[in-house]
């Protein structure tokens, strides 16, 4: 049984996720104002409190943000769990950390590390070899290719393609379309084909 944390539309497609691999939402916590009482049929509980909170259960910050996702995990003492799309396919010598969510048509080659907190969005790929940190969203239609590392906290946009071997830092954006063929460093804005730093940013986010 699950419990997750954030009634957004992203926590719908993550809902769905579970409930097509055989598992239950028992409710989804949220600290936002004037929500529905229930998402798909799940009960929104509201801001998190123990006493809502159940041990023998497990949590996923559906949270599309990967700052606040990274504020709220830290916030929280409690086990997390996976969601795995049926349609989905995943290597068995791929490394999946707690937290993570993978989408359905997401592909993952072997030998692919992925942090822990991470989003595998919808039809996108990873390629072998790939390291992934903590934080990560990789969005719809993205090609990670092979040997690909990318830090903590980074927001690859819908469809960009990544070549082999590039280094992209932490708490980067890419664009959406981008094309990356040169290392990125952190904390950057990126986009464009080739891709190029539009912005220096100066915290997460
Ligand atoms: C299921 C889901 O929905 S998952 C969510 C997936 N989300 C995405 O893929 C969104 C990715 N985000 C983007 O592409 C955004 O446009 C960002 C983050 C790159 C830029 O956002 P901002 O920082 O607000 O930049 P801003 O909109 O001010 O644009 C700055 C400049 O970059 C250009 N630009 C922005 N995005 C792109 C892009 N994807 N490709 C090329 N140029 C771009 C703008 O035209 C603008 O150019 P100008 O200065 O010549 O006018």
């Amino acid at each position: 049984m699950f419990f997750l944390y954030g009634a957004s539309g992203h926590g719908k497609v993550i809902l769905e996720i579970l409930k097509s691999s055989g598992k239950d939402v028992y409710g989804i916590f949220d600290d936002g104002n004037n929500l529905p009482s229930t998402i798909l049929e799940v009960p929104i509980l509201g801001v998190f409190s123990e006493d809502k909170w159940n041990e023998s259960y497990a949590l996923i910050i559906s949270i599309g943000n990967n700052n606040i996702r990274k504020i709220i995990v830290e916030k929280l003492d409690v086990t997390f769990g996976i969601a795995i799309h049926p349609k989905s396919q995943i290597s068995p010598s791929v490394k999946i950390g707690k937290g993570t969510t993978l989408m359905a048509g997401s592909i993952v080659n072997a030998s692919t590390r992925i942090g822990e907190h991470c989003i595998v969005n919808t039809n996108a790929s990873l390629d072998h070899d790939c390291v992934i940190e903590d934080f990560v969203h990789i969005s719809p239609g993205a090609v990670i290719t092979g040997g690909v590392s990318i830090g903590e906290g980074t927001h690859i946009g819908a469809g960009v393609i990544v070549i082999p071997g590039v280094k992209i830092g932490k708490w980067v954006t890419i664009g959406a379309g981008a094309v990356i063929i040169n290392n990125i460093p952190d904390y950057t804005t990126v986009v464009g084909n080739p891709g190029r730093i539009i912005k220096q940013k100066e915290k997460n986010g």
